[in-house]
């Protein structure tokens, strides 16, 4: 067996996630059985403080010699680091990851990854001038439930998928939850609302089940339909969207597939807390695969076939043992005993891209990235939804 080669992180912004991220980061990767790469924190940055950047290096366990900046400026500079982490709100991605692949970086993007399709291109062009790997953290698409998922299809058990429903929601009270509008979740500045926080994962249950599992040459972008509902003390950012999507296929592959991707920040997909009714069902002649929620972060699938045969598997996400805390957008929670939260593995391919000389994501590249931010303009144009010029603009640099 070959050494493992080291990947040198650095972290820019240090909000919840980055935490979490971090966390699933340093977990030694081979708990869950990956040898050929190792991950390191060497420097981590926050907009607001040097000495904000030094505590999250501290809370989070990185290695003592780890450099803590006091601007994304002097991250990117840093010679050390092989690849960035950006865990900005989606409003500032666009000029975040413009920053880093400018400066020669390599980029890990969170979700959503812009703010919408004609920055995520422009975002692609960069790192293809400037030869460098980007990837948007759709952390879900990497985790084995989800290459399981997908291999069923592929394999046929199912046949054809004829159909997808996917919903990603939480229940709040968002005029009470986020009353002065500043949160990212509801702020339009921040590019907030439930379609590019929660309801991107309802999409990637769709376009992964639907779009990346055909083979590329006939895969064709969705028409849509789309119904928005925005959250009433803004008027400006989603609080309940409904999309209906039709992919175009020949009748030799079943002919074209319905989807229904649902997601909101009033109504939840885990009523009472219960998690016992799928959150995404993908049906075909033969069957259909159940996927239990939340949509985001799955660790239970059922398959039923209709000749009577029930697979059902759990899916642990391996961690340090501990228990250790987690963090989403509505709060924080705890892993179970055991548990990591799951984001390692985007981390492991991102690490794995870089070793093999790859410039994009496996199991979701750039143009994918882009079409599902084409959805979007799509729905939030039939929406009516538009975001303050400042964010929507490709102009770099611009002041945030
Ligand atoms: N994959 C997943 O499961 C999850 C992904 N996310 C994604 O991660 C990103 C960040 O979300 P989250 O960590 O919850 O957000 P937080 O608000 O907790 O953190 C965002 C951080 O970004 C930095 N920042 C820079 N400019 C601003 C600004 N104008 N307003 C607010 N923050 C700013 C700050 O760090 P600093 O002061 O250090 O510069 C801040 O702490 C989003 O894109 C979100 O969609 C979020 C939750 C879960
Ligand atoms: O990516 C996410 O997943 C979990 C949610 O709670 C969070 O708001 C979102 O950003």
């Amino acid at each position: 067996m070959s050494t493992p080669k080291t990947i040198r992180w650095g972290i820019l912004a240090t909000g919840g996630i980055a935490k979490t991220f971090t966390k699933d980061l340093l977990v030694d990767p081979q708990t869950r059985g990956v040898t050929n790469v190792k991950h390191t924190v060497v420097a981590a940055a926050s907009s607001s403080s040097q000495s904000r950047a030094q505590d999250f290096l501290k809370d989070t366990g990185c290695p003592a010699d780890a450099k803590a900046y006091g601007s994304y400026e002097e991250l990117v500079k840093d010679p050390n680091i092989d690849i960035i982490y950006i865990a900005t709100p989606h409003s500032h991605h666009y000029q975040n990851a413009m920053l880093c692949l400018e400066a020669g970086k390599n980029v890990l993007c969170e979700k959503a990854f812009t703010v919408n399709a004609a920055q995520a291109k422009a975002l692609a062009e960069k790192a293809k001038e400037k030869d460098l790997f980007l990837m948007e953290a759709v952390w879900t698409r990497y985790f084995p439930l989800s290459i399981y998922v997908r291999d069923l299809i592929t394999s046929g058990r199912i046949g054809p998928v004829v159909r997808v429903t996917a919903d990603n929601g939480f229940a709040t009270d968002p005029e009470e939850a986020f009353g002065d509008g500043k949160h990212r979740l509801v702020n339009p500045d921040l590019a907030g609302g439930a379609l590019l926080d929660l309801g991107i994962y309802s999409l990637t249950w769709v376009f992964q089940t639907l779009y990346h599992t055909q083979p590329e040459k006939t895969r064709q972008p969705p028409k849509v339909l789309a119904a928005v509902k925005n959250y009433s003390q803004t008027k400006a950012a989603d609080e309940t969207t409904t999309i209906m999507l039709v992919f175009p296929r020949s009748p030799e592959d079943g002919g074209d597939a319905h989807a229904v991707a649902t997601t909101s920040i009033r109504v939840t997909t885990t009523p009472g807390g219960t998690h016992d009714a799928p959150s995404i069902r993908i049906s075909g002649p033969k069957g259909e695969i159940q996927v239990f929620p939340p949509a985001f972060r799955p660790t239970r699938t059922k398959l039923i076939l209709n000749d009577g045969t029930v697979e059902e598997k759990h899916w642990p996400h391996p961690g340090p043992g501990k228990g250790s805390g987690w963090y989403n957008g509505f709060g924080n929670g705890k892993n179970a005993e055991g548990e990591g939260h799951g984001m390692f593995w985007e981390a492991d391919e991102a690490a794995t891209a870089l070793l093999e000389g790859r410039k994009e994501g496996k199991y979701e590249g750039l143009a994918e990235s882009i079409l599902i931010m084409e959805v979007m303009d799509e729905v939030r144009k039939q929406g009516g939804l538009v975001y303050p010029e400042k964010i929507e603009t490709t102009k770099y640099p611009t002041e945030l």
